[in-house]
């Protein structure tokens, strides 16, 4: 069953140049982790105890101003980082869409890339041509996918590496900002295919500054401030505190 755990967990981002801190900033921080210094070396304490856990079906809206951690803890549950403290427990199979063109070859067309990435993930290319139409017409970009990916608009490229990822039939999908660089209609699809990925007893979990589009697509929502749980709770009542 497909499920992830998150106990205590913190993170701490070691610089390695060697700056002092004696002079405070006298400006109020909105933003960011937690800055101090240890033994003469910098240190952004990016997340601190944190704790929750997910089940099949769950579609999580991370939240939290700029700096707050959303992404670090993203990269913690694909694995790029280890935590620090705690202990970090995923049970499924993860795909991340951290960046649109991550993978993508600029040269490449749309067709071209769709199998370069079928063939990362280990797909056989009779697997990859047997989805090759689907992808290509969740995706609508028509003549486009025959063009070089680097001609693709920023809204474009998140259609091709939300379609292509979403075929790979993840149990869990790691999702940072950019898929709200698709149009309105695009947004309804996806939410829709992210549905489909629940329903199928998966979890999603999806970084965001549009509110709007967590509350449409989300049934839960984890508030991060400066590293910390602020709240964690289901997005009805989010919707009425948020
Ligand atoms: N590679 C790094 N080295 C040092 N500090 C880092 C690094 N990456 C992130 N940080 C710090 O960790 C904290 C959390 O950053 P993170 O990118 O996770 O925030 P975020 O919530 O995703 O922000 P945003 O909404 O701006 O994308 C910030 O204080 C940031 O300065």
């Amino acid at each position: 069953m497909v499920s992830i755990n998150v106990e205590n967990v913190g993170l701490v981002y070691r610089l390695r140049q060697k700056i002092s801190l004696a002079r405070k900033t006298p400006a109020v921080q909105h933003t960011g982790g937690r800055v101090s210094e240890a033994g003469g070396r910098k240190t952004v304490i990016a997340l601190e105890d944190l704790s929750f856990s997910l089940e099949a079906g769950d579609r999580l809206g991370l939240v939290g101003s700029n700096g707050a951690g959303k992404t670090t803890l993203l990269k913690v549950l694909y694995g790029i980082y280890e935590p620090t403290m705690g202990k970090v427990e995923m049970k499924g199979r993860v795909d991340a869409l951290f960046n649109i063109s991550l993978g993508f070859r600029k040269e490449a067309t749309g067709r071209r890339n769709i199998v370069l990435r079928g063939l990362i993930n280990g797909w056989s290319l009779d697997q990859i041509n047997d989805r090759m139409d689907a992808i290509i017409e969740f995706s609508e970009l028509g003549d486009f996918i025959d063009l070089p990916f680097k001609t693709y608009s920023q809204g474009m490229a998140a259609r091709l590496a939300f379609s292509v990822a979403t075929s790979l039939e993840p149990e869990i999908l790691l999702m940072d900002e950019w898929i709200g660089a698709g149009d309105a209609r695009f947004q309804e699809k996806a939410k829709r295919r992210m549905e489909e990925i629940a329903e199928k007893a998966g979890i999603i979990v999806l970084a965001s500054h549009n509110h709007g589009l967590l509350k449409r697509t989300c049934n839960k929502i984890l508030e991060l401030d400066k590293g910390r749980l602020k709240a964690f709770l289901p997005v009805d009542s989010w919707e009425e505190t948020g």
